[in-house]
């Protein structure tokens, strides 16, 4: 995908259930791919194929809210008002499951996965930074995405809780096409089996 006012140039491919780790200096443009991705931002040129399904080209344009795209940021981006389990309740009636027995039966089970399912009816604000980033993880795979996209998930996490949600995430990422934007080679070689790296951008002028 070519997005030139970002200056941004690159080709690569995930296999699916593999993870591709997109690496590169600040400014490189790693964000900008993912925004193509989940259908923030459109490409001025190429495409981006999930399946069979086209995301774009010049011709196509899926909105973000039809990619089944899930994207977990640095920041656990959780509504403050809601509990944990409403929270990951949110995004599946947004995916489609009907009933909310439903919702909170898959969203309690997600918690329990991720290590939070005592916090089910806590409010993102009495949570440590550990236990939201591990509800957004439960808020973003319980809808069951075709590809996950990660922006530097760990970056905003206390060092101690680091190893634990990297461990957390190469376990519930197994299987999944995901797409990883880190600066850590450690994430890399925990996460990864494959890794694309953008060159720096040319400077401004
Ligand atoms: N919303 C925006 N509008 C215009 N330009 C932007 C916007 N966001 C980023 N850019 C520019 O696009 C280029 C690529 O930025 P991007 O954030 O994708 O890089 P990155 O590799 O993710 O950087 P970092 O590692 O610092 O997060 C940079 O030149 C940046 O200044």
């Amino acid at each position: 995908m070519v997005v030139p006012e970002r200056g941004v140039d690159v080709t690569f491919t995930v296999d699916e259930g593999q993870t591709m780790a997109l690496t590169g200096p600040n400014g490189s443009g790693k964000s900008t791919v993912l925004s193509a991705l989940a259908g923030w931002l459109r490409p001025e040129t190429g495409h981006a194929q999930l399946g069979d399904r086209t995301l774009f080209d010049e011709h196509t344009w899926i909105p973000a809210r039809r990619r089944n795209v899930g994207y977990l940021t640095q920041d656990p981006l959780l509504f403050p008002h809601l509990t944990a389990e409403a929270n990951v309740a949110f995004g599946l009636a947004r995916a489609g499951v009907v009933g909310r027995r439903n919702r909170r039966d898959v969203a309690r089970d997600w918690l329990g996965r991720v290590g939070v399912g005592q916090l089910a009816s806590r409010r993102p604000g009495e949570m440590s930074g550990g236990q939201a980033q591990r509800t957004a993880i439960a808020r973003v795979l319980a809808s069951g995405p075709e590809l996950v996209l990660l922006d530097e998930p760990l970056s905003a996490l206390d060092a101690q809780v680091v190893p634990q949600i990297r461990e957390l995430l190469a376990e519930v990422l197994t299987g999944r096409t995901t797409v990883l934007v880190t600066h850590h080679e450690a994430d890399v070689v925990a996460l990864a089996d494959a890794a694309t790296t953008i060159p720096a951008p040319p400077p401004s002028a």
